[in-house]
């Protein structure tokens, strides 16, 4: 059976961010994830995901900025990541510590990495033993904490000239990479955007057991799965067949209020 974490960034946005735990376990959720704790103090997350008997299942590493604040601001700034840019190995890093921090605080096994927006007149292929060497210091700082770092295969319409966009680059990113702390998420709404051919990639990537978290989406407006042009009942039966039990993030935009588009998830967990 999935199991399914709310994505408190984009569901119950029509609430103040810290009264979205309370409504996610309301709604019956048991785990979440979001984009970004940093604009927030970690006890008081903490305490939100314990005082509504939630977990934290994953979060962001900071897009950018080396200060506290310039880490919470950097996403509305435009930032996507510096996993792969060049000049920003100090910002990178300081990320990652600041992330796993967090991940202490939140009891938080999985942060995801971002890695960043190909620089104007850049080869994205040049970019690619940076990253590498960035992820094997952020896969060696994770795992002396007990975390897994992941990357995601992001498409370019919502995040032109993004790194990585496709499934084959970030498992030879991994290939490259070889550390059992550092592994991928997939976005099937980004995997049916640029690759298309969903099931045959799930059958492709669960069994290496590379593959630490996935998200879901409607596509190819990001809103509930039960919309759009993905047969999820197919995928949810094909994922659990091929015995994946780690958590799929819900990282959708409810079309018409978070908990009265619920219904796709109630009938996956009652079929
Ligand atoms: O798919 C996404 O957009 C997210 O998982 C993310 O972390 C970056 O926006
Ligand atoms: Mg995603």
């Amino acid at each position: 059976m999935p199991r399914f974490a709310a994505n408190l960034s984009l569901m119950y946005n029509e609430l103040p961010f810290l009264d979205r735990f309370a409504a996610a376990a309301r709604d019956g959720f048991t785990a979440v994830e979001y984009l970004f704790p940093y604009a927030f103090d970690a006890h008081e997350l903490a305490a939100r995901l314990r005082g509504n008997g939630l977990q934290q299942v994953l979060f962001n590493a900071p897009p950018g900025g080396s200060t506290l604040a310039d880490m919470a601001g950097a996403w509305d700034k435009g930032a996507r990541g510096t996993a792969a840019l060049p000049g920003r190995q100090s910002e990178f890093m300081a990320g990652v510590q600041a992330a796993l921090r967090y991940a202490e605080v939140l009891d938080c096994p999985r942060i995801h990495l971002l890695s960043g927006i190909v620089p104007p007149g850049v080869e994205r292929e040049s970019l690619k033993d940076l990253c590498v060497e960035n992820l094997r210091w952020a896969g060696a700082e994770a795992a002396r904490a007990g975390r897994e770092v992941l990357i995601e295969p992001i498409n370019l319409r919502d995040m032109p000239r993004y790194f990585l966009n496709r499934q084959d680059h970030a498992h030879e990113l991994l290939d490259a990479v070889q550390m059992p702390s550092v592994k991928v998420q997939m976005d099937l709404y980004h995997c049916q955007i640029v690759e298309g051919d969903v099931a045959t990639k799930l059958r492709q990537y669960l069994p290496t057991g590379r593959v630490a978290h996935l998200q879901i989406a409607g596509v190819p407006e990001r809103h509930e799965p039960d919309r759009g042009e993905l047969n999820y009942p197919y995928l949810f039966d094909l994922i659990d067949a091929l015995g994946y039990s780690g958590w799929i993030g819900c990282e959708y935009r409810p079309a018409a209020g978070t908990s009265q588009g619920l219904g796709w998830r109630d009938r996956a967990l009652a079929a």
